[in-house]
């Protein structure tokens, strides 16, 4: 009898007996083979896994709202979450911004360029009882004190409007010292057609879905995993297209 672990559903790994199969014998069963093959490598991929900011396990996450973790991907960590903002929190995120939308400046330079061509503000830190809400309850979803958020970033896109393949984090070259660790790309709105947010080195993708979101993160020492967060607003093909941005930065940015 030989220990093998495995997966329970408390996302422990728990050791349990198996008869071995003797090695001049060849098995009956190949996918039992297979099984116990997965599981090692599994194993193994566990073991090796950093560590992440998100830190919220199983279904939910329990704020002010009670937040749905729909679906995720290990690494890098990319989590799609249901009930993020209720229906009159968008409203009214898209009211505010509606008469202040300039065209989108990106970058530190904050010039215009093709990058993105969706127009876009920032929200002024807690302008209001809503603003403040949803930012404490983004504080606690990204697990980072409310100090390290920039102001929330309004993006409006019409159709034929995109955000080209980008990385939210300034590169080495930039200088910035103080960089970004985290993103949470909230939606505001239905989107009739187009407009997903998509990784390409992943090949996946999100449709927005108003008070859904994704949050994604790349604080990982290993810089490939954060290039793995390469993504992208595709051009909306029919509708309009709003989301809310909330970055996160390594070191306070508030008072
Ligand atoms: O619009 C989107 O889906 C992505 C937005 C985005 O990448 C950002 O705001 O950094
Ligand atoms: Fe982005």
């Amino acid at each position: 009898m030989v220990k093998y672990l495995e997966f329970n559903s408390k996302r422990k790994w728990k050791p349990y007996k198996k008869t071995v199969i003797s090695s001049n014998l060849l098995p009956t069963n190949v996918f039992d083979l297979k099984i116990k093959q997965f599981k090692r490598c599994s194993k193994l991929i566990t073991d090796h896994k950093e560590q992440t900011i998100f830190h919220h396990v199983g279904s939910k996450i329990v704020t002010d709202r009670e937040i749905a973790i729909v679906a995720r991907l290990e690494e890098p960590l990319v989590v799609v979450l249901g009930n993020v903002l209720s229906d009159e929190e968008c409203n009214e995120l898209i009211n505010m911004s509606t008469d202040k939308m300039k065209r989108s400046k990106i970058g530190t330079t904050r010039v215009e360029n093709e990058l993105r061509t969706s127009s876009s503000m920032f929200i002024e830190e807690s302008e209001n009882d809503i603003v403040a809400r949803v930012e404490k309850r983004v504080s606690t979803i990204m697990n980072i004190p409310i100090e390290h958020a920039e102001g929330l970033q309004i993006l409006r896109y019409t159709p034929g409007q995109q955000y080209k393949p980008h990385y939210d984090f300034f590169s080495a070259t930039s200088k910035v010292t103080n960089n970004r660790i985290s993103t949470l790309v909230m939606y505001l709105n239905d989107v009739e057609e187009g407009g997903e947010t998509f990784f390409p080195k992943l090949n996946f993708s999100v449709s927005p879905k108003k008070g859904m979101a994704v949050y994604f993160e790349y604080f990982y020492n290993d810089q490939t995993l954060n290039e793995l967060t390469l993504h992208g607003g595709a051009p909306v093909i029919i509708g309009e297209k709003w989301v809310a941005t909330q970055w996160m930065r390594k070191q306070r940015v508030r008072d």
